[in-house]
């Protein structure tokens, strides 16, 4: 391993070492809200952009040059894998990804095959070309939570409230069960990829499974986000968990046995650490809205989670959520070093 790597403040907080300075990055931070990513996709669809590895290279390092963040976070979207097994959807601009039939049944679940390596060969090829270029500063890869991509699949598209998905769920628990199962083996399949290929983190996104109550989160989702991260463990790399609007759900989310877990801006950190329990480490959690205000806002909210985040027994810097596309890039570069600045020991 690269000398660099091994002691880099990202992976010794996700693995509750001290660090000189307590490590950021930003979920979304390649992205919309960066101009020379808005010039880097002009004519290319998400989807075809992801499958390009030159172009997915680009795009992970803008914001790596740009802000001197502790990490890059590999750029895809939790529907690569289910496109890649076949399923017919698209990204819609403005909308989010869409299905265009949306599964419903025994025959549709069945359809679900797993993934395997040569389905995902551009993944390969962009995570080693992207080693090789961040030299030492540490890449993160992803997928979707089997949460949020049964809802995708069900409800054919992004959802307010997830009738569909909880109907299958409540009303036919076994072919729940099924899809829930089938879709952690791709997301399992797509995580191996990327460590294989040389990630050096993996962080799952169950964005939406806030939605859940704490019990049928146990009943419903936990058996299914457990078998992921214990599944994983054997690839010694931090594994990270993050939710929104899980704040009802951190102690579960904890044993479901990820190193980090990721918090939205709901749940201030020291509380969050009492809700997560001992032997983990935090990450989060600024409302993204606040980069919408003037920099002394930003300041002195962001001063507060660094402090919080101190009760952690590691933590790393982040958002409670993605960057949004309309923020200033200048008030992350600022944010950048002013958690850099106050953090330093
Ligand atoms: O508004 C739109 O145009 C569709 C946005 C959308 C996409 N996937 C989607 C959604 C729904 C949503 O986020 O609300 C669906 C999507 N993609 C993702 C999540 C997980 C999450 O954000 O909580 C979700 C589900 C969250 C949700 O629907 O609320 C994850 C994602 N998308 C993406 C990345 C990669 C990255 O940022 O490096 C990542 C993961 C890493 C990270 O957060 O940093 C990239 C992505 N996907 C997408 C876009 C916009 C499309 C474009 O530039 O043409 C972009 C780039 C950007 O956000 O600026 C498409």
């Amino acid at each position: 391993m690269n000398p660099q790597l091994a002691e880099s403040a990202f992976l010794r907080a996700c693995r509750r070492e001290p660090v000189p300075h307590t490590p950021v990055w930003f979920m979304r931070q390649a992205g919309r809200s960066l101009p020379e990513y808005r010039r880097v996709r002009e004519g290319h669809a998400m989807l075809t952009a992801c499958a390009t590895p030159d172009l997915v290279v680009e795009v992970t390092m803008q914001p790596v040059r740009r802000y001197g963040v502790d990490a890059a976070i590999f750029f895809s979207d939790i529907v690569v894998p289910l496109k890649a097994i076949g399923v017919d959807l698209d990204i819609k601009p403005g909308v989010g990804p869409v299905v265009e039939s949306p599964i419903g049944d025994h025959a549709g679940v069945a359809r679900l095959r797993a993934l395997e390596p040569d389905d995902v060969p551009y993944i390969t090829e962009a995570v080693e070309s992207l080693v090789k270029e961040l030299d030492g500063t540490p890449l993160i890869g992803f997928a979707g939570g089997p949460f949020t991509l049964a809802s995708y699949l069900i409800e054919g598209g992004p959802s307010k409230n997830h009738d569909r998905t909880k109907a299958m769920m409540y009303g036919e628990p076994e072919l729940w069960h099924e899809l829930m199962d089938r879709l952690t083996t791709i997301t399992l399949a797509f995580l191996r990829v990327q460590a294989s290929a040389g990630a050096s983190a993996l962080q799952l996104f169950d964005s939406w499974v806030g939605a859940v109550a704490p019990e049928d989160y146990r009943t419903y989702v936990l058996p299914h986000t457990g078998r992921i991260f214990t599944e994983l463990a054997d690839l010694e790399v931090p594994r990270i968990h993050f939710g929104v609007g899980t704040g009802e759900l951190l102690r579960l989310m904890g044993e479901a046995g990820a190193d980090v877990v990721g918090v939205d801006w709901r749940v201030p950190l020291d509380e969050a650490a009492l809700r997560v329990g001992a032997g983990k480490a935090l990450q989060g959690n600024l409302d993204p809205a606040i980069l919408l205000a003037p920099w002394k806002v930003v300041e002195e909210r962001a001063r507060g989670v660094v402090e919080r985040g101190r009760v952690a027994e590691g933590h790393v810097f982040n958002l409670g959520h993605g960057v949004l596309p309309s923020t200033d890039p200048g008030q992350l570069a600022r944010l950048t070093d002013l958690v850099h600045e106050v953090s330093a020991r």
